[in-house]
């Protein structure tokens, strides 16, 4: 049977924003807490009743998390234009070698409302 377990961390991050409406204050540097989750699918093991040990995937996102927190966001080499649909794609392509069974990458701006999910 499969299980899907999942593991939520946050970080704070600035960014630029060229767009067609509400233009003028996503153009300056400014500042989110994005909220992140992933998720993972697979079939617990008989051995350990887990389909990965939740501790495994937060060493995975702490270093991955490294690399976003406190950052100017259109610096962060391989990541493109700062959107949550470029973040959730970038977070995917730096845990997917490293987390096999990961099956969603969701990213989230609370504050306003703004959500992302990548799940191919
Ligand atoms: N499809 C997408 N649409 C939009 C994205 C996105 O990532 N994908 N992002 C934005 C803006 O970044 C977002 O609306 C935030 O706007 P911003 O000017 O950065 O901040 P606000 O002042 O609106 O919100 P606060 O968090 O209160 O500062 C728009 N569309
Ligand atoms: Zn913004």
């Amino acid at each position: 049977m499969m299980h899907e377990i999942s593991q939520r961390f946050f970080f704070d991050a600035a960014h630029t924003l060229r767009r067609e409406i509400e233009a003028e204050g996503s153009r300056r540097v400014h500042g989110h807490t994005y909220h992140a989750e992933v998720a993972v699918r697979g079939e617990p093991t008989a051995h350990n009743g887990m389909v990965m040990d939740l501790g495994y995937v937060r060493r995975e996102v702490n270093l991955l998390r490294e690399k976003l927190d406190h950052h100017f966001l259109d610096d962060v080499p391989g990541l493109g234009i700062p959107t949550l649909e470029n973040l959730c794609t970038f977070i995917w392509n730096e845990l997917k070698p490293r987390i096999p069974g990961l099956a969603a990458v969701t990213v989230e701006r609370h504050a306003i409302g703004d959500r992302c999910v990548y799940r191919p």
